[in-house]
């Protein structure tokens, strides 16, 4: 990891939390090759969700872009990508934040790892999050931190692969899903078996199951069908782009020629993993 990373913390938000509320950080893993509206609202939708149907306030937002040696097809370099998700968050949000960490480390980070990170700055480093509290007695308000629970956010596509061999090890799942837990925003083509949750189901010893109560799944009221690879067909056709993702991104795709073409994404050499079975090249395997 390079000398000048800095974990961002200048967009979490101070809440003043309800009673029982508790302060929670959602952290979006994904490729964002290059990142949609739709990527950015599903931080809204899972704000929204959180609020009305859960015991967690959002107090912050963070995109993590993947690592180059995930060698997704059409993933251009983590350059870039975290480039764009800093230009969309720079134009079209006032919360979220994108952290490079996963992008610019040496090696392939599994998800469970990502997660790791995220409780080690906010909670540990930091000490938690700040929130503002309200003395009932005096009406005066003052700033205390609190350990904020960390969770996965993704699409319902990502969590059905959870049930898939080969795409993530069973020690991961059990950490992600049992010490942090996911708001899984549903997909168009992804509509998710309720079986995977049940207890009497052949699942019912999987982790999907076991952690349940972990697991909020948000549904899109207004749905939204744009994904990265559409985008990517849509520029390499020469066809419009505009409104299924930020001008400034669009701006910035054009500048730099990607996509236009199928030349390969990065030149950056890539190591692999070596701690689990979530190797790379096993995940896309077992992906395709
Ligand atoms: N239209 C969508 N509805 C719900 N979730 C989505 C949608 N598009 C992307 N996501 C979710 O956003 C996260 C990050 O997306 P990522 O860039 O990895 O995938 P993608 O947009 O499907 O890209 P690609 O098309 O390159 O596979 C994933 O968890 C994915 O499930
Ligand atoms: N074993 C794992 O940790 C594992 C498996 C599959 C996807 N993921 C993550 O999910 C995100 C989205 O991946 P896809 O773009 O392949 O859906 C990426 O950030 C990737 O690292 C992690």
């Amino acid at each position: 990891m390079q000398d000048d990373y800095v974990f961002p913390t200048e967009r979490l938000v101070v809440p003043r939390l309800e009673p029982g509320k508790q302060p929670l950080v959602l952290v979006g893993c994904g490729s964002f090759s290059p990142i949609t509206f739709l990527h950015l609202r599903m931080f809204e939708m899972a704000r929204d969700h959180a609020r009305l149907h859960s015991c967690y306030e959002v107090v912050g937002g963070y995109l993590s872009p993947v690592n180059d040696a995930y060698k997704k097809p059409g993933l251009v370099s983590a350059v870039h990508r975290v480039s764009m998700c800093e230009l969309a968050c720079q134009s079209m949000s006032d919360w979220i934040m994108v952290d490079p960490f996963e992008a610019r480390h040496d090696t392939y980070l599994p998800t469970a790892r990502v997660l790791d990170h995220f409780e080690h700055e906010i909670n540990t480093v930091k000490g938690g999050v700040e929130i503002e509290v309200l003395d009932p007695e005096t009406g005066e308000t003052s700033v205390e931190r609190r350990k904020a629970r960390i969770m996965l956010l993704a699409g319902s596509d990502l969590i059905q692969t959870m049930s898939e061999p080969g795409v993530w090890a069973q020690q991961d799942l059990h950490h992600i899903l049992g010490l942090y837990g996911c708001f899984i925003v549903e997909r168009a083509d992804s509509e998710i078996d309720q079986a995977l949750f049940k207890d009497s189901s052949v699942h019912s010893r999987n982790a999907l199951a076991l952690y349940r109560r972990n697991i909020f799944m948000v549904q899109q009221l207004v749905r939204n069908d744009v994904s990265s690879t559409k985008v990517r067909l849509f520029i390499k056709r020469g066809m419009s782009v505009r409104y299924l993702l930020p001008n400034t991104v669009i701006d910035y795709i054009r500048q730099n020629g990607l996509y236009s073409s199928d030349r390969a994404p990065s030149s950056e050499p890539a190591s692999r993993p070596t701690t689990s079975s979530s190797t790379p090249d096993s995940l896309q395997k077992a992906r395709r």
